[in-house]
């Protein structure tokens, strides 16, 4: 497989937090490297750093040193500017918790990737629309969070991190807080999402099963990546 086919990779990520004289290493010298397209799953056990390095992928934290480059690009190098717009087209996020905006509709919501990229509103709305109708949320579009179930939310949250097209989706726990049936069809939709558009998915999860649907799992342990 050519360079050209790696989306993300980290270079020796390490991360430390210091705390009344006391430091502790949560990364030490990380390395992994993703294609295209690749599903991946990170498992490890609680406190070993998963949330940290999902941050750290993300731009939301900075590396204590090494490099996370995404599409040839630093990501914790230049300007907040530039991270910002790296995140805009380069990255889509999932989270246990959606973190959906609350006073804005399911449609309004899913744009919002695009609403920042500052095209045109129908392009935009059309979009948002053929994103939620993929997630089976077509007629759900002027709901706002409140009115949606866990699940429907859940799927705004994926419909909002798919709709730029982004070459990686960061997952965290994108089913922990649903049943087994809804957590299925959720799995079934990333898989249908990561055929479709060829977006690599990258997801911490506790869920042996979740993981074990992916093509890779590689576990977190000492600060470091082991593949399983
Ligand atoms: N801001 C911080 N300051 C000091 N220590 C921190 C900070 N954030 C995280 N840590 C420590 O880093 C370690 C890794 O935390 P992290 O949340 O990444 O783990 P995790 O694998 O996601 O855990 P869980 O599965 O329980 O959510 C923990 O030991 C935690 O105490």
């Amino acid at each position: 497989m050519s360079d050209t086919n790696i989306v993300l990779s980290a270079e020796g990520v390490c991360k430390s937090y210091s705390d009344a004289g006391n430091t502790v290493d949560v990364l030490s010298g990380l390395e992994f490297q993703l294609e295209k397209g690749e599903q991946l799953a990170i498992i490890g056990s609680s406190g070993s750093g998963k949330s940290t390095l999902l941050n750290i992928l993300g731009g939301l934290d900075k590396p204590s040193s090494g490099q996370v480059i995404i599409q040839g690009e630093d990501l914790h190098q230049g300007t907040e500017k530039r991270r910002a717009q790296i995140r805009n087209r380069s990255l889509g996020f999932v989270y246990q918790f959606h973190h959906l905006l609350p006073e804005f509709t399911a449609l309004e919501n899913a744009a919002m990737p695009l609403l920042m990229r500052n095209l045109p509103l129908s392009e935009v709305k059309e979009e948002a629309e053929k994103v939620l109708r993929s997630v089976g949320l077509e007629k759900r579009l002027q709901h706002k969070p409140a009115q949606l179930s866990g699940g429907e939310r859940q799927r705004v949250a994926i419909a909002r991190a798919l709709i730029g097209k982004p070459a990686v989706v960061l997952m965290d726990e994108p089913t922990g807080n649903l049943d087994r049936g809804t957590a299925a069809h959720v799995q079934d939709l990333i898989d249908g999402l990561n055929q479709e558009y060829d977006i690599a998915f990258t997801l911490v999860t506790h869920d042996p099963e979740m993981a074990k649907r992916t093509g890779r799992i590689l576990e977190l342990k000492d600060g470091k990546l082991v593949e399983r």
